[in-house]
């Protein structure tokens, strides 16, 4: 093969295109990345399908994926781990580590022509697709300190205080396949194929010590209004769903909501968060015949604007006193506590039972502690919400999000120290 038919990395692809613009790069790489429908105006660091070249690492004091804006995908994948010791679940940390640092920074696992008797060290599908701002968020769920009593890797005493098992609420149909999970890694990305190649990747490197339980994928369309500007994303009632959501540049809502801090135990999770994972089926065809003034009252906002009843605009703070009193909106807007959503709404296929749709929303949110800030939110939404008429909470699942890697170091390394 001759050194000009050779792949190049996207890392490679990238210096070349910062050095001779991205028309030079691709040229002389022969991939084509922008098709004839892409026009001269457009920004050479997004393709048609806003797909970018924006790069979050996978080394800082917190972990990306929770504080960074939603990216236009999402594959969630929990793991049984298989591994039989501490080292080898070490090891596996230190594998994702690399690979998922490697990724996020736009190259690949590995090289794709060591060595033709083997399969490739890397799946093939990134090259020349644009980083899209891939991010890699990975959390320990309650069974891997403690798995029916059985302390498998010296992590029994290291449980960490916030992270707390849901309890059974009225009306849930949880599927034991779908939830829980030692491990959790959540990969968004503004490219679907890359956030899928990014969990590819991680689970074909852990082969023989940690297998997928569950995998659930998602996906956000964010607006924009005349200017540019990013709007709140509707989720598939057709609502504004964000809008009194934790600002997430506002470090001080996040240290007091969101990040583990202060005298805050275990210190191995300083920097870190918890997390918590429902899928929440939505009943699109009972929604869909119900009447606006129903939808509207069900979440005490207007659908068009976002505005809660009462008011004018989308983000004009909500008066409770104006809301119907089990409207979603009255019951999780509690004075004093929040917690930082950051969910995808999903699609996959049809109830074979019933032949209705399996559409909803994969809620995630990341609180400090989940036994004082979602447990009774959960509780008060289980039992008095207008929703729960639309919806059915089919999975579950919690996760202790360690604090971010240092370079070098790979990640959840403060709960071995
Ligand atoms: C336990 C926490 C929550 C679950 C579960 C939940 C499910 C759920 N929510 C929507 C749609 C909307 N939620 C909105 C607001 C909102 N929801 C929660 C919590 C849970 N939601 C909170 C804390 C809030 C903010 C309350 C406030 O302080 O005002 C809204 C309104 C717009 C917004 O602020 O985002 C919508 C719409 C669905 C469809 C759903 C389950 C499928
Ligand atoms: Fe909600």
């Amino acid at each position: 093969m001759g050194k000009l038919d050779q792949p190049i990395s996207r890392r490679e692809m990238f210096k070349m295109a910062a050095a001779t613009g991205f028309g030079a790069a691709l040229g002389l790489s022969g991939m084509r990345l922008f098709s004839s429908l892409e026009t001269a105006s457009m920004t050479r660091s997004e393709n048609q399908f806003g797909r970018t070249n924006k790069v979050y690492s996978f080394y800082g004091s917190h972990q990306a994926g929770i504080d960074t804006p939603a990216q236009g995908h999402m594959v969630f994948a929990a793991f049984d781990v298989t591994a039989e010791s501490r080292k080898e679940l070490q090891d596996l940390l230190r594998t994702w580590s690399e690979a998922a640092a490697r990724m996020c920074a736009g190259k690949q696992v590995g090289d794709h022509l060591t060595n033709r008797k083997l399969p490739p060290e890397d799946t093939g599908e990134s090259v020349g697709l644009f980083p899209s701002g891939l991010s890699i968020t990975i959390g320990f769920g309650p069974t891997l300190f403690n798995r029916d009593g059985m302390d498998r890797f010296g992590l029994a005493e290291r449980y960490p205080t916030g992270l707390a098992e849901i309890p059974a609420m009225p009306g849930d149909a949880l599927q034991p396949e779908r939830s829980g999970g030692d491990i959790c890694i959540q990969a968004c990305a503004d490219d679907p194929q890359i956030a899928f190649y990014a969990v590819r990747n991680l689970v074909r490197v852990s082969r023989g010590v940690a297998a997928v339980r569950w995998l659930q994928q998602g996906f956000l369309s964010t607006p924009q209004n005349q200017k540019g500007v990013a709007e709140t994303p509707r989720n598939l009632f057709g609502f504004k769903d964000g809008t009194a959501n934790i600002d997430t540049g506002n470090s001080q809502l996040m240290n007091q909501f969101v990040w583990v801090n202060g005298s805050d135990q275990p210190a191995w999770m300083q920097g870190g968060t918890y997390l918590v994972a429902r899928r929440i089926r939505m009943l699109i065809e009972v929604w869909d015949r119900s009447s606006l003034d129903e939808q509207e009252s069900t979440f005490g906002r207007t659908k068009l604007s976002g505005a809660g009843f009462g008011m004018k605009n989308e983000f004009d703070p909500v008066n409770p006193n104006f809301l119907p009193e089990n409207s979603h909106v009255r019951l999780a807007h509690v004075e004093g506590t929040k917690i930082l959503r950051r969910g995808y709404s999903y699609v996959d296929g049809i109830d074979p039972k019933t032949g209705q749709l399996d559409a909803g929303l994969f809620f995630i949110s990341f609180q400090r502690n989940i036994s004082e800030q979602f447990i009774p939110l959960l509780r008060r939404l289980a039992a008095h919400d207008a929703l729960n008429e639309y919806t059915l909470h089919t999975s579950s699942a919690v996760f202790a999000c360690p604090p971010g890697v240092r370079e070098d170091g790979y990640i959840g390394e403060t709960l071995f120290v």
